[in-house]
């Protein structure tokens, strides 16, 4: 069947003209399972991973998030996400990419349900997430079958739903990339050339990761400038490394806004992360730089606790807490509405 969907955005509830889309988070998580990123508790807090998400137990929780399973894993959240969602559609904002490829649990029928109910588009995501969620038989599936699952995903629906796919990603990357991530690489950008469908990538804990990924995408063909590079908040960590990377075309997500911890939580080696403060400040570098037209940011939720109902900061801090920052640090509301509107917009409009 030709798709039908050139020059409009798939959400689950169907294609929406580019102007509907609004206000955009361009990079979080409703329903899904982190437990690939379960971590063994602080020797001072042995027991905590049976702990429960309360009070009393924030603050350790706040600085080991992924140490107590209960918190990696959205499933079961859907009602909390839902009251998070219709709050943040009443401080304005209008649409979620929810990235959680294959790998993740994906349920995109709670996608649905959870989109009907709060008024806020969703765009579900494609692909395959890092080497260790791959499937048992990845070894085997050729390029063909993997481009075959992801196109039917976008083209008719996902996980057995005719519930459509709006982006090919989060496409997981680990440092260095394995064989099978090369493949999906691969087949991701292949599934773009046949759909016209917009890429969002999870790069590898490296600096040097974002390149290499971008050369595998363009070497398959793939449309960088209709491509995402996430979690440059913890990759890069220079201004010189930014510009560089914006030289490639592609948008550069910064997508930790609201986790204000002073170590990456999940590196074993701990690099440092920086607050939000300092993320606006190497936005407002590289706006000044001339790349207005590339950035977008998220939060990148992924834990219970980050959510309002666990005492979190909620989907809409960015609306509420990191814009008026932005404003003060000198970035004008022209580049916020690029940065939350229209880049998105121009990202997840299919080719
Ligand atoms: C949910 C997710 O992908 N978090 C990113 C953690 S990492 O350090 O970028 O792998």
């Amino acid at each position: 069947m030709a798709h039908t969907v050139k020059g409009r955005i798939q959400t689950v509830l169907g294609p929406i003209e580019p102007q509907k889309l609004g206000m955009t988070l361009t990079h979080e998580h409703l329903v899904a399972d982190f437990s690939i990123f379960q971590a063994p508790p602080p020797k001072h807090a042995p027991h905590m991973g049976t702990l429960s998400l309360t009070m009393e137990n924030l603050g350790l929780i706040r600085q080991y998030p992924y140490s107590l399973s209960a918190n990696i894993n959205l499933h079961g959240e859907e009602e909390h996400m839902g009251e998070e969602l219709k709050f943040y559609k009443k401080n304005g904002g209008c649409s979620i990419v929810e990235c959680t490829s294959l790998g993740l649990k994906r349920d995109v029928g709670k996608l649905r349900k959870i989109s009907m109910e709060s008024g806020v588009n969703i765009i579900c995501g494609t692909s395959y997430y890092i080497d260790s969620t791959h499937p048992s038989d990845m070894d085997t599936l050729t390029q063909e079958q993997l481009v075959s699952t992801m196109v039917h995903d976008i083209t008719e629906g996902a996980d057995g739903t005719n519930v459509r796919c709006g982006v090919i990603g989060e496409v997981g990357c680990s440092w260095p990339l394995t064989d099978n991530e090369r493949k999906v690489l691969k087949a991701s950008a292949a599934a773009q050339i046949a759909t016209g469908c917009p890429v969002i990538i999870h790069p590898g804990r490296h600096t040097d990761a974002p390149t290499e990924i971008i050369r595998v995408l363009q070497e398959a063909g793939g449309d960088v400038r209709a491509t995402v590079m996430s979690h440059l908040d913890r990759t890069f960590f220079s201004a010189e490394e930014f510009l560089e990377f914006a030289q490639l075309g592609c948008f550069l997500e910064w997508d930790f806004f609201g986790l204000e911890v002073s170590g990456s939580p999940w590196q074993s080696v701990k690099t440092d992360m920086p607050n939000d403060a300092a993320r606006i400040n190497m936005i407002l570098h590289v706006l000044q730089e001339g790349h207005a037209d590339q950035v977008v940011i998220s939060h990148d939720m992924d834990t219970k606790h980050r959510l309002m109902h666990y005492g979190g900061h909620g989907f809409s801090h960015i609306l509420l807490n990191v814009v008026p920052m932005m404003l003060r640090k000198g970035i004008s509301q022209d580049d916020i509405n690029k940065i939350l509107i229209d880049n998105p917009r121009k990202w997840l409009t299919f080719n």
